[in-house]
């Protein structure tokens, strides 16, 4: 490939659902996520996005949502329940069928997209264990969950307080813990999560890179939520336990497994 060649692929800031055929969808020709053209730069044999929205707005777009994520996220936009994006759900999915997860655990059902995802990843009849303070919720979830086929069984809801609710769940009893709650109350999650993880189990952490958090530097430190989120951050990253990876999905994911 020449150095610094050029070449059009799809591309636009304001995707048009009408000619949307993203590498998940359908269409024919070439693979666009959307209906014009992105420019692609080929150095050395490697072709660079151009521009650094462009590449985020590509990772969000690469794997799409279903009808059924697609009517729990609109829940949960109209519950205010900030759902995950659709690049985070795919990421806990890997998560959770690279260690062929049997048990998990949620803290923030909202109104179900993240537990779909995790049930997708998880082997078949394994259980995920949700909990939420708000117990309208976890209704809309449970319809959600049996709309995308899986029984009733797979999912058990806990209403309640995380901090009350985690301290009586089994030690080391679970794959992963998925983290999406009160923010201020993260590195208390992680305290929780290291308990209940089996060793290589994965504890992920929604909103890391939560831009209203992240992006004012040192002048915002003082927010209660975004001195927990670099809490968290810090504890991940200086436990020897753990092994961090931090992804530029949605909001961000924090996640580590547990080594030790
Ligand atoms: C960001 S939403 C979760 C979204 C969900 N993971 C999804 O993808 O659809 C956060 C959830 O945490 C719940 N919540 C708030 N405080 C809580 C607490 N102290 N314990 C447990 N859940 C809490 C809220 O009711 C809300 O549903």
């Amino acid at each position: 490939m020449p150095e610094n060649r050029w070449s059009r692929r799809c591309h636009s800031r304001k995707p048009r659902a009408a000619q949307h055929a993203g590498p998940g969808g359908t269409g024919s020709g070439p693979r666009t996520f959307c209906g014009e053209y992105l420019q692609i730069r080929h150095t050395r044999g490697e072709a660079v996005i151009a521009s650094r929205d462009d590449t985020l707005a590509y990772i969000e777009q690469y794997i799409t949502e279903d009808d059924t994520l697609t009517s729990a996220r609109e829940l949960g936009h109209r519950a205010d329940t900030h759902p995950v994006s659709a690049a985070s759900g795919a990421a806990l999915r890997f998560l959770a069928t690279a260690i062929d997860a049997r048990a998990v655990v949620e803290v923030g059902t909202g109104c179900g997209s993240s537990g779909i995802w995790l049930l997708r990843g998880m082997r078949v009849g394994a259980i995920l264990t949700s909990v939420d303070i708000e117990p309208e919720y976890q209704e809309f979830a449970r319809d959600a969950y049996q709309q995308a086929g899986f029984a009733a069984n797979r999912a058990r809801l806990i209403h309640g307080r995380a901090l009350e609710v985690l301290p009586r769940l089994t030690d080391a009893a679970y794959d992963m813990v998925f983290i999406d709650a009160v923010k201020t109350e993260y590195p208390d999650y992680l305290h929780e999560s290291l308990r209940l993880l089996r060793r290589g189990g994965v504890v992920v952490f929604n909103n890391a890179l939560d831009a209203s958090h992240m992006t004012d530097g040192p002048l915002r430190v003082s927010d209660p939520d975004t001195a927990a989120i670099r809490e968290v951050g810090r504890l991940v990253r200086e436990d020897e336990r753990l092994v961090p990876l931090l992804l530029p999905v949605g909001d961000g994911l924090l996640a580590a497994i547990r080594t030790g």
